[in-house]
């Protein structure tokens, strides 16, 4: 049997200040599947990514999580969202602060976090071998291991979804072969996992399938950082013909 989408983008047309950027995108995410979304600057990864997580309005289209619209979407905690190790600035928070806010969601207002969420923020940081640096000043870390936290803290949400921005950025060599090591065993272990990347490098291993974008659309193959990506649609476009979200307000 299939296993049902985590989530998916069905034909999605997405317009910000009446300018297209996403045009007649789909793409899914099934449990234990690890996909791609690849393509070079501003071709429209990100925009998805927050249209998937709710934070982008569409146009068009059907944006589901876990089979259910997303606009009334509520179990956020099933969404581990995993930013740039660089977009986290924090001046003293140790590794297990920035983990254990990964429990938030399962917290009650006002609570401290119970015996049972600290367990899991423990496991969490063990899982990204990481558990040894839980007193350790975010700060003094190296790019794969601040990148392997923001993991941990994604997973102390127990998601069954992650969504990853290029979590290879500023990681040295070896330590990306590492990561891609531990996404892989995260994949094997169920999780879905949706991966904005530049190219596929060293993930490639673990990627079960790709959605390579290009102005906002979806194209075959890799992603051709010297092209425009230009096509005869495109043109056609430019020629005012069928664009079915011309002067839509986002
Ligand atoms: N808030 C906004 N207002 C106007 N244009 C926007 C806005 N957000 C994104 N865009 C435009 O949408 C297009 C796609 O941007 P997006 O950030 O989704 O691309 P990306 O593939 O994630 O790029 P990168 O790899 O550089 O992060 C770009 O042309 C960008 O300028």
């Amino acid at each position: 049997m299939v296993a049902p989408d985590l989530a998916s983008a069905e034909h999605v047309y997405v317009s910000i200040g009446g300018l297209p950027i996403l045009r007649d995108v789909s793409a899914s995410v099934r449990s234990g599947e690890a996909v791609a979304l690849l393509g070079g600057n501003g071709s429209g990864k990100s925009t998805l990514v927050r249209t998937l997580l709710g934070l982008l309005p569409h146009q068009e289209g059907t944006v589901k999580l876990f089979g259910e619209a997303v606009p009334g979407f509520r179990d956020w905690w099933k969404v581990g969202y995993v930013p740039q190790h660089s977009a986290i600035a924090v001046a003293n928070a140790t590794v297990w602060e920035i983990a254990s806010a990964g429990r938030l969601a399962h917290r009650k207002p006002f609570q401290w976090l119970r015996r049972a969420d600290r367990d899991i923020v423990t496991r969490s940081l063990e899982q990204v071998d990481l558990a040894a640096r839980a007193g350790w000043p975010f700060r003094s870390l190296s790019g794969g291991q601040k990148q392997r936290v923001l993991i941990a803290r994604a997973l102390a949400s127990e998601p069954e979804l992650l969504v990853m921005d290029e979590p290879l950025a500023g990681v040295d060599l070896h330590s990306q072969a590492g990561l891609a090591t531990l996404l892989g065993r995260l994949r094997d272990d169920g999780l879905g996992m949706l991966v904005v990347l530049h190219e596929r490098g060293p993930m490639a291993e673990i990627l079960n399938r790709s959605v390579t974008l290009c102005d906002g659309r979806v194209v075959d193959g890799e992603p051709d950082f010297g092209s425009t990506c230009i096509d005869e649609e495109l043109e056609s476009d430019s020629l005012g013909l069928a664009d079915p979200i011309a002067g839509s307000i986002a």
